[in-house]
C-alpha cells in the first residue's frame, strides 16, 4: 500500500520560534511543509506573507506546500515561486481563468494546486483535471486552523478520485483540515495521498512521534 504524503501545517506553531519549528520538520518524518497564505479578502483572517515564506524557506529541508486562500491568485504566484514555494495551490473559488492560472504556475516549475471550499462540487474540476498536479481538498472552512472535520469529505474524494481516474489523470488528492488519527485511515481508503495536518501535530507533547503516527496510518 503506497504510503500517504505528511505535510504540517505551520498555521499551527509557534511563529514566535519559527526556526526552531521548522528544525522539528526537517527531523521528522513529514515530506512536505504546509504553509497557509491569508488576506483578509478570501478568508476572514490574515495569516502570514512572503518576508515569513523566505524564513521558512532558508531552513527548511523539504518542498514548500503553498495554499494561497487570496483573491487574484495569479498577482502572487510568481513572487510565492520566488520565496521559495515548490507546490502552489489556488482556490477554484478565486480563479475565473483557473486553466490559464494552472500554466501559469507550472511555467515557474511548481507542481500546480487546485484547492476546492467544502461546498465546491470536484465535478467543476473535470474539464481541466488533466492539468491539475494536486487538488486540496478542504475538510473545514478555509480561514482557520483548528476546525472540525467535515465528514462529507469521504464521499467527496471518493467521487474526485473516480474522476481523476476516468480521465487517466495522476493528479494527487489533498485532505486540508480537521485531519487526525481517527480520520486519517478512512481517508486514504478513500482516495487521499497527501495529509495536512496542523493543530494536530503541533498541539501535540511529541509533535515528531504525531507525524511518524500519521505517515504510518
Ligand atoms: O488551510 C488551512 C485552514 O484554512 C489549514 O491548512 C488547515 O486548517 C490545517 O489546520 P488544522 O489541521 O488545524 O485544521
Ligand atoms: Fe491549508
Amino acid at each position: 500500500m503506497p504510503r500517504p504524503i505528511i505535510a504540517p501545517s505551520v498555521l499551527a506553531s509557534d511563529f514566535a520560534n519559527l526556526q526552531r519549528e521548522i528544525t522539528m520538520l526537517n527531523e521528522s518524518e513529514a515530506h512536505w511543509i504546509h504553509v497557509d497564505i491569508m488576506d483578509g479578502m478570501f478568508v476572514p483572517n490574515i495569516s502570514m506573507g512572503l518576508p515569513v515564506v523566505e524564513a521558512i524557506h532558508r531552513h527548511a529541508a523539504k518542498p514548500l506546500d503553498v495554499h494561497l486562500m487570496i483573491v487574484q491568485p495569479e498577482r502572487y504566484v510568481e513572487a510565492f515561486r520566488a520565496a521559495g514555494a515548490a507546490n502552489i495551490s489556488v482556490h477554484v473559488e478565486a480563479c475565473p481563468h483557473l486553466h490559464r492560472n494552472l500554466q501559469q504556475i507550472k511555467a515557474l516549475g511548481c507542481r500546480a494546486g487546485v484547492a476546492i471550499n467544502p461546498h465546491t462540487p470536484v465535478q467543476g474540476l473535470a474539464d481541466v483535471i488533466g492539468d491539475i498536479d494536486l487538488v486540496c481538498v478542504m475538510s473545514v472552512n478555509p480561514g482557520f486552523g483548528g476546525q472540525k472535520f467535515i465528514e462529507h469529505t469521504y464521499r467527496k474524494v471518493q467521487m474526485l478520485k473516480q474522476l481523476i481516474v476516468d480521465a487517466g489523470a495522476s493528479t494527487l488528492i489533498e485532505i486540508d483540515g480537521g485531519v487526525n488519527l481517527q480520520n486519517a485511515r478512512r481517508l486514504l481508503d478513500a482516495g487521499a495521498d497527501v495529509l495536512v495536518a496542523g493543530s494536530f501535530v503541533f498541539q501535540a507533547p511529541d509533535p515528531k512521534a504525531v507525524i511518524r503516527d500519521l505517515a504510518a496510518v
